[in-house]
């Protein structure tokens, strides 16, 4: 066709003569909306609730997606599909589309079709063509789109897919709520004569919450700084450097991106090692079986101080967790070094989780709801928040308010045996965001994995009679790892399997 005014008007004159013409089109049309590289659309608008929304209502994308000849997106390109696409269901998953095919191959190139209509975002869906340029010129038709494949190839979590999605009740409420969090313990306290007002603070909080934060913990604020930025620096780098370092079901150490919490993948990627390397845990779950295994650390090369920085780190909490260790004991009306004997060869391991911003932030978690293991976690976190607590009293999902300086504790699998339950491990998870990505550190106290675990003899007796069977720690600990890598048909082994009713 002729291009300018006059040209048109003379395409109109012709108009009545000739004969209206069926074109049919196919092509292969790629949206990628998450990831770090080659994005073709980018969320440029929401609703001041569209996070908290499940249809994400409110949440606008602008896209410049490439139309290919087929379906492999590096086979021919036909041209773009320029053009936005507006979340605009408040009860259900409905999105505006308004955009433009733009064709810039073979006899088409240069002319345009244009698609305003509604897309339910299931498998087929039907958009009105309402006009075109061109040879185009007066088009009217239908655009039928069908989902080929839901791959968001992200560059930092490897594939998107159904594993990530949890189930509707363990969702997380994005909705941000005011409610008492979790007490804030001085371990200034712990200098003065008064240690007993400590003790009884702390063993308030194991008991109500079996959380809390702890300031003046002892642990240096210039090193608490240097972690985190440690832990950015590696996971800034590309992903084929930090899987020089990947984790697998021989070595448990190092970089992994694939985690399950509860048969569900968690939106994150983590960084493990042993602050004893190497340390020693059971090959296998099976009783029978008594063959021990050695586990040691792989280091990345770069970021060139993360090693350093990493065992410095690590050291410093290691410190903190026997003095916590401790304040539990007499908490308990224990001696202070009455569980000291059980961390003789510990397998205590730290962690550094990165959880990416999240695109569907309302059906993933960072980490699903679960309880730790061991005998107590200390967490470092930054400013952007995530954690939240199953509170006791009412089993409501209570957040952890990043505390400046502050770090936090719970009570893990371990103590709530030898406490007999008078201090329970309480759950806990960590939802994600849109936005932002976030950073923790836990430190998992893991005892010995020779360590019988079992209630304390001091505290049962015939009025308070033991509520655990005794189980070995590096046996429970190992089957319990055994769904981390991969989804398990069964729910894993808990405390709960040992409980005497
Ligand atoms: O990221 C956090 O704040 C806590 C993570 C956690 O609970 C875990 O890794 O066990
Ligand atoms: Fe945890």
């Amino acid at each position: 066709v002729k291009e300018g005014a006059e040209e048109v008007d003379e395409w109109f004159d012709k108009l009545p003569y000739v004969k209206q013409k069926v074109t049919k089109l196919h092509f292969f049309f790629h949206d990628r909306f998450a990831g770090k590289h080659n994005i073709t659309a980018v969320r440029v608008a929401h609703g001041p609730d569209t996070d908290k929304s499940p249809t994400s209502f409110g949440l606008v994308f602008i896209m410049d997606d490439p139309l290919t000849e087929r379906m492999n997106p590096t086979s021919k390109e036909l041209g773009r599909a320029q053009g936005l696409y507006a979340f605009s269901g408040q009860h259900e998953l409905s999105l505006l589309m308004s955009f433009n095919l733009v064709f810039t191959t073979g006899e088409f190139n240069g002319s345009t079709l244009t698609v305003l209509g509604r897309n339910p975002a299931v498998l087929h869906r039907e958009m009105p063509i309402v006009g075109g340029s061109g040879v185009f010129r007066m088009a009217r038709g239908v655009a039928s789109a069908k989902l080929r494949s839901f791959n968001m190839t992200t560059v930092f979590m490897g594939e998107v897919d159904q594993a990530f999605i949890q189930s509707i009740e363990h969702r997380a409420n994005l909705d941000t709520i005011e409610i008492e969090g979790i007490p804030l313990i001085d371990l200034s306290l712990s200098h003065t004569t008064d240690i007993n007002l400590l003790v009884s603070e702390i063993g308030n909080a194991c008991q109500n919450w079996g959380f809390f934060q702890v300031i003046n913990h002892g642990v240096p604020l210039e090193l608490l700084e240097k972690i985190k930025v440690a832990a950015k620096a590696f996971f800034d780098q590309p992903v084929e450097e930090k899987r020089k370092v990947k984790r697998d079901e021989v070595n448990a150490m190092g970089y992994h991106e694939s985690e399950h919490t509860k048969n569900v993948r968690d939106w994150k990627e983590v960084f493990d090692f042993l602050i004893n390397d190497p340390s020693f845990l059971p090959a296998s779950p099976e009783t029978e079986d008594d063959e021990i295994r050695t586990l040691s650390n792989q280091w990345p090369e770069t970021p060139p101080q993360f090693r350093e920085v990493c065992q410095t780190y690590a050291r410093e909490v290691e410190k903190l967790g026997y003095k916590l260790l401790e304040l539990i004991s007499l908490s308990l009306g224990l001696p202070s070094n009455r569980l000291n004997g059980y961390f003789e060869d510990h397998t205590t391991m730290m962690r550094l989780n990165h959880y990416p911003p999240c695109p569907f932030p309302e059906l993933a978690l960072g980490v699903g709801r679960h309880k730790d293991a061991g005998a107590l976690t200390i967490v470092a976190q930054d400013d952007i928040g995530g954690l939240q607590v199953r509170r006791k009293s009412d089993e409501v999902w209570v957040p952890v308010k990043p505390t400046p300086n502050a770090l936090v504790i719970n009570v893990g699998d371990t103590i709530q045996v030898w406490s007999n339950e008078a201090y329970e491990s309480v759950e806990h998870r960590v939802v994600v965001n849109s936005e932002r990505e976030r950073f923790s550190i836990p430190v998992f106290f893991f005892p010995s994995h020779y360590v019988m675990v079992k209630p304390l003899e001091e505290l049962v007796n015939e009025g308070s009679p033991p509520k655990y069977k005794p189980y070995n720690f590096g046996k429970f600990f190992v089957a319990r790892n055994r769904s981390d890598y991969k989804k398990l048909e069964v729910q894993n082994i808990q405390i709960s399997d040992f409980k005497i009713i």
